[in-house]
């Protein structure tokens, strides 16, 4: 079986779109004549590293696809199960799972080719007794590629060795973050499963714990990653009491809870398990069996990523994608297409709008804008002197823009009373050059604003792009650039809108956290799906105008 999972999945994946659900029955016979039956299969060591195999070979084969295990059909016959009787069929009424299968799919191999009627409706009426499935239920037969040398030899091996069997537990813990889930989130949860017979506690990083994360902001919200865990939970084992609690510390229940066997952890985990054994001990509970499962490579991961499938990786290759569709702007003009680009002080926003610039764009530099409406004898001039008084003015008569800042950064009042006076000079200025941009013939500008969603500057652009780093980086780079103090830093930083805030109105996050060549990457990336972008939209303008002439 273990070589055969591969081939089946990648031919699987040609059928299936989204959900693939995985039902194990070794040995099923389709092709006797008689009906099958679901049968029981007891736990064994073997299931949890065909299980560990199945979801490391999917992440290769078949990543665009939700792959569940579903283990309905594994217990121990004799396992008690919190006094119920144990009945003959694992299917007493068939199950509900969250999608509704459209399609079974079998790697059964014929014996001759006239067969293959029987051994779709036998494989149709099998699945109908097992779970609700969709009314038009299809059978398919699948013709994976074998490798069928190594097969032979695995097969001997395999036959020389016992089945082992696996201890099982009435009560099972897991903890962790559960970011968008994936093969090796499923891996933890189908293995937690298999050694729970009664019960699975499973705690989520909330807040406080998610502070030291890569790219926090993208992280999915706890009430998504939570929903997400009870489905999966629900569909593979739903004979199991799912309990999903918060984790605001790296202990959580585990280290209260007296009913608790044991702790499913990774080789990255181990020492979290150990030191929960540690506290428990101190609280008078028994210490947790600690099952220690493999960590899942990750065969697409990049030299800058992590070797491991980890959700940080999947966050940063969400760097530079569309996240979310951008809003009708018909409002304004389809071209120059305008790209807000925006974030916290100190986030590399310049740095990237120049890499847009060599790409191709027209970049409009909003700070600088803002600058120039201090000229003296603009309105502008003479309305901040009235607001702030002369004391800001330099020898020269011009306004000292430092000392301005220290005035209104960090205090809303007084930094409001200045945007008032000098946003709707900017936004003019900015209006006049993506005017003369268009004027000009130019495809794309990019609008580099450090407050542009503070400011509601949205409705001028077709798309907010957000630039993100951690708060105590952007400290270390504001202070080292313009040479003022952390507090002033902080002061800055703290008139703005947080990261999260301003990446839940993002519709492309960028990040210039590591090396130049990342980011360039990652700018290059973003670039190449607007440019994509653009020509659908211009596409789909075409055909708009066309069909109206006709
Ligand atoms: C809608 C827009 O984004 S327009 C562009 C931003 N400009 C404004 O909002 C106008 C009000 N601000 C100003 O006029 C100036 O920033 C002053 C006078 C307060 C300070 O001037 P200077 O000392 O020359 O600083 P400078 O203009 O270079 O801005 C320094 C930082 O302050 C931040 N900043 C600027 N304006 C604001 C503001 N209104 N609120 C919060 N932070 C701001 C910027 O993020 C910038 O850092 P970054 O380049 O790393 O992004």
């Amino acid at each position: 079986l273990p070589l055969r999972i591969a081939p089946v999945l990648s031919s699987a994946a040609q059928l299936v779109e989204r959900t693939l659900y995985v039902h194990l029955h070794p040995g099923l016979n389709l092709g006797s004549g008689s009906q099958p039956r679901p049968v029981f299969i007891p736990p064994v060591v073997d299931l949890s590293a065909l299980i560990t195999r199945l979801y490391s070979n999917a992440a290769d084969v078949c990543g665009h696809l939700d792959v569940r295990v579903l283990l309905t059909n594994v217990r121990a016959q004799s396992a008690a199960c919190s006094g119920t009787t144990i009945p003959n069929c694992p299917f007493p009424t068939p199950q509900s799972l969250s999608h509704s299968p459209e399609v079974v799919l079998t790697d059964f191999p014929l014996q001759d080719p006239g067969q293959s009627h029987q051994v779709t409706q036998c494989l149709q009426r099998y699945t109908g007794h097992c779970y609700v499935c969709s009314p038009s239920l299809q059978s398919v037969l699948l013709h994976p590629q074998l490798m069928r040398l190594q097969e032979k030899e695995e097969g001997l091996k395999e036959s020389e060795e016992k089945a082992e069997p696996l201890e099982t537990y009435s009560d099972v813990v897991v903890g962790g973050t559960f970011d968008r889930l994936h093969g090796a989130h499923k891996t933890l949860l189908n293995i937690s499963c298999l050694l729970a017979n009664r019960r699975f506690l499973i705690g989520v990083c909330d807040q406080a714990m998610l502070k030291k994360k890569v790219l926090k902001e993208l992280v999915e919200p706890y009430s998504l990653r939570t929903q997400r865990l009870q489905e999966f939970v629900e569909d593979i084992k739903p004979s199991l009491q799912v309990e999903i609690v918060p984790l605001d510390d790296p202990y959580g229940v585990s280290v209260v809870d007296p009913l608790i066997q044991c702790i499913v952890v990774s080789e990255e985990t181990r020492k979290g398990g150990m030191a929960v054994n540690k506290k428990r001990i101190e609280n008078g509970l028994p210490a947790l069996i600690l099952h220690e499962i493999q960590l899942l490579k990750d065969a697409h991961h990049t030299e800058t990523e992590e070797e491991k499938i980890s959700s940080s990786s999947l966050r940063s290759r969400l760097l530079g994608t569309l996240l979310t569709p951008p809003e009708d702007a018909s409002h304004i003009a389809p071209l120059p297409y305008v790209i807000g680009l925006t974030g916290g002080s100190g986030s590399g926003k310049t740095s990237i709008a120049r890499q847009l610039e060599a790409l191709g764009a027209v970049r409009i530099d909003c700070d600088k804008l803002g600058h120039e409406v201090y000229q003296p004898g603009t309105a502008a001039y003479h309305r901040v002197l009235e607001e702030f008084g002369s004391d800001l003015l330099n020898a020269d008569k011009t306004i000292n823009r430092r000392a301005l800042g220290r005035k209104v950064f960090g205090n809303q009042e007084r930094l409001k009373a200045l945007t008032d006076i000098v946003w709707p000079e900017i936004a003019l200025l900015v209006k006049n050059r993506i005017s003369q941009a268009r004027e000009e013939g130019k495809q794309v500008c990019v609008l580099d604003a450090a407050v542009l969603l503070e400011a509601g500057w949205t409705d001028m652009v077709h798309e907010v792009w957000v630039t993100v780093i951690p708060e105590e980086e952007a400290v270390l780079r504001i202070t080292e650039r313009d040479g003022v103090t952390t507090e002033d830093a902080l002061r800055r930083l703290q008139s703005q809108w947080s990261n999260s805030k301003q990446v839940g109105h993002a519709n492309v996050v960028l990040s210039t956290l590591w090396e130049p060549e990342v980011t360039r990457k990652q700018v290059l990336k973003a670039w190449n799906l607007l440019q994509k972008r653009i020509q659908h939209r211009q596409e789909g303008h075409a055909l708009v105008t066309t069909s109206a002439q006709v």
